[in-house]
């Protein structure tokens, strides 16, 4: 048994501020090690690549060369850190993974998920998440926060697609989730943070209770 969670939802769903916030209260109580990563990036090259698709002046990527740029990233992160850390008996805590190729790059782009996921599975050898904790807000609430907090110099090329792009981006999510069985965990991102962190933190102790103290 691994402890690999995913955090996935639309930009701007509060994934960065909720992962922040469980790291004290899930230390509080873990008997085993915790990692924090992310995607694109996560490990050293990975970075490299994210910073390539990420950045805002980069507006001719091809949707195809996007996809595999971030299926590239997710196998250097997967093979040199998340993987070492599961062996290791670390829990695992990704802000994105898989789900959000099929999302954005599948739905979002319109490039098709059977074809995202194929090179996904080249990619990921069929190491899904244990967990995924779904942050479920709307497209136009997620670009809302983004664009009232941050600055238009911190945005991202994703940031800054068109609402009806996010739309379906949300859209495809909701397939995945449908098809995603027991591994998903929804949580109301309208909520506050506080009540949000609460909700992952007892979803994740009943999900592997073995990993924290006796209360
Ligand atoms: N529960 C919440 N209620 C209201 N605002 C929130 C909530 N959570 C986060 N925010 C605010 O919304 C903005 C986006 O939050 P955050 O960066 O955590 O989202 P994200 O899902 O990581 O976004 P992205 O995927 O674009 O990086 C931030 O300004 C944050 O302060
Ligand atoms: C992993 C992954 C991410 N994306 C998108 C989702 C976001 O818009 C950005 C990453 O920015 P964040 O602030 O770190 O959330 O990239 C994607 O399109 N496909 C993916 O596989």
């Amino acid at each position: 048994m691994s402890y690999f969670i995913t955090v996935e939802g639309p930009d701007g769903a509060g994934k960065t501020t909720l992962i922040q916030g469980l790291v004290d209260r899930l230390q509080a109580d873990l008997q085993v090690p915790l990692l924090l990563t992310r995607e694109p990036g996560g490990e050293p090259l990975a970075e490299k690549i994210r910073g390539v698709i990420l950045d805002p002046k980069h507006t001719d990527l091809d949707p195809r060369a996007e996809a595999l740029l971030y299926a590239a990233s997710r196998r250097q992160h997967l093979v040199n850190k998340i993987l070492p850390a599961l062996a290791a008996g670390k829990m695992v805590l990704c802000d994105r993974y898989v789900d959000s190729s099929i999302a954005y790059q599948g739905y979002g782009r319109e490039i098709g998920a059977q074809g995202v996921a194929a090179i996904n599975e080249f990619a990921i050898e069929g190491k899904l998440p244990d967990m995924t904790l779904y942050l479920d807000l709307s497209a136009q609430e997620g670009i809302d926060r983004i664009q009232a907090n941050r600055e238009e110099a911190q945005q991202n090329r994703l940031d800054k697609e068109a609402i009806d792009f996010h739309e379906r981006v949300v859209a495809g999510y909701q397939i995945i989730n449908a098809q995603a069985g027991d591994r998903l965990v929804k949580i109301d991102a309208s909520q506050s943070p506080d009540r949000m962190q609460a909700q992952a933190l007892v979803a994740i102790k009943a999900r592997f209770p073995q990993c924290f103290k006796n209360d």
